[in-house]
């Protein structure tokens, strides 16, 4: 019981989803005596849903993060967990089932409201006894209860985006994860210099602005302009990938942190996203559009410089026509826009 309270008292003692998914899977593996658990993150794309693992802790070793590695891809499908999937189809509590070796497999789908988006997965060669099942129950509730509230607290409460205060904290894990890719990717020498520029795959953001937002406000009044920011946030969500990451920055400013793609492609992505809300028929409001600019990400500069590039690039594109995208580079080495080096930071004029 004492170590029970002990991993109570860890797990709720975090503020951020990253612990609190080691602390979870530490205390279940504990308590469970189990050979492994892991969190797994489960994201439909195209009405297929995934499953991926986040975090993971075999016995006698320390739990980790796992880091995804391939970043195109979204998983393993959901379908080829037979037990699990049944049970997340029924909405049920858990699953359990028994592979060719004897391991018994015990999954406890994470319910909120009724969706699913985190699993946790127990494997042991011994059958779980009903006392086990009853606490790691309980520890599920309040791993639950707890994502929950972090999540609350990290969420627009109009949109359900991401807020303004998990930018930099989101920015910083993209800019490790990019490190480390790189570092994986790393080519021989010259090898890097024959590639071609456009080629490469890097980090993107993208800041993206409702044109003419306060003629909808005045002219609709409040309530719609709201419907909009929520069906802008819709369809934000459902032109990028489960990887990328999206926020409301507060009014009709979004912003999107893409993963691993190249120039060409995150053009395209972005102009994919701002034609989908071009054709969207809004209710009563007809006719909404967006401007956007958009960056490379770089470990060398700070958020600050990074989001100012992304405004420079977006109201240029509000200055020539509005409904476009505008690449912050490409308008710097077209003469565009100008940008000097300073006390090694970038400053505009
Ligand atoms: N309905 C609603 N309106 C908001 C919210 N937050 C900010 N606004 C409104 O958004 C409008 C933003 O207007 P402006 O900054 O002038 O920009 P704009 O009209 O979109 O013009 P451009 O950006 O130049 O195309 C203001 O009228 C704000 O009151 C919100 O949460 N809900």
């Amino acid at each position: 019981m004492d170590s029970l309270l002990k991993h109570m008292v860890d797990m709720t003692g975090h503020r951020d989803h990253t612990m609190l998914d080691i602390s979870v899977i530490s205390a279940v593996q504990e308590l469970a005596n189990a050979k492994q658990t892991r969190v797994l993150t489960l994201t439909t794309v195209k009405g297929q849903t995934f499953i991926r693992s986040r975090a993971i802790i075999c016995a006698g070793k320390a739990a980790r993060m796992e880091e995804q590695t391939d970043p195109a891809s979204a998983g393993e499908a959901l379908s080829s967990y037979t037990a699990l999937a049944a049970c997340i189809a029924r909405h049920e509590a858990s699953a359990e089932q028994v592979d060719a070796e004897g391991n018994h497999t015990l999954w406890l789908p994470i319910w909120l409201g009724d969706k699913c988006n985190t699993c946790l997965e127990i494997i042991d060669p011994t059958p779980y006894t009903p006392e086990t099942i009853h606490i790691v129950g309980g520890i599920v509730s309040v791993y639950r209860n707890f994502q929950n509230l972090l999540d609350y607290s990290e969420r627009d409460s109009l949109t359900g985006l991401l807020n303004r205060k998990t930018f930099d904290d989101q920015l910083a894990k993209m800019l490790a994860a990019s490190s480390a890719e790189q570092d994986a990717l790393a080519l021989p020498p010259g090898e890097e210099e024959r590639r071609h520029h456009s080629d490469q795959e890097k980090q993107w953001l993208a800041v993206v602005d409702v044109d003419h937002f306060k003629h909808v406000n005045d002219k609709f009044g409040h309530l719609y302009g709201d419907e909009v920011l929520i069906l802008i946030a819709n369809l934000l969500q459902s032109s990028f990938r489960a990887q990328d990451r999206v926020f409301r920055f507060g009014g009709e400013e979004f912003v999107v942190l893409l993963r691993s793609t190249t120039q060409e492609n995150a053009r395209r992505i972005i102009d994919r996203f701002r034609m989908n809300v071009e054709t969207h028929e809004f209710p009563q409001v007809g006719k909404v559009t967006v401007s956007i600019g958009y960056v490379s990400i770089s470990a060398y500069e700070a958020p600050v410089i990074i989001l100012g590039h992304a405004d420079q690039a977006l109201y240029y594109a509000k200055s020539h026509g509005r409904n476009m995208i505008c690449h912050y580079d490409e308008l710097v080495s077209g003469g565009l826009l100008q940008a000097i080096e300073s006390n090694d930071e970038a400053e505009f004029f």
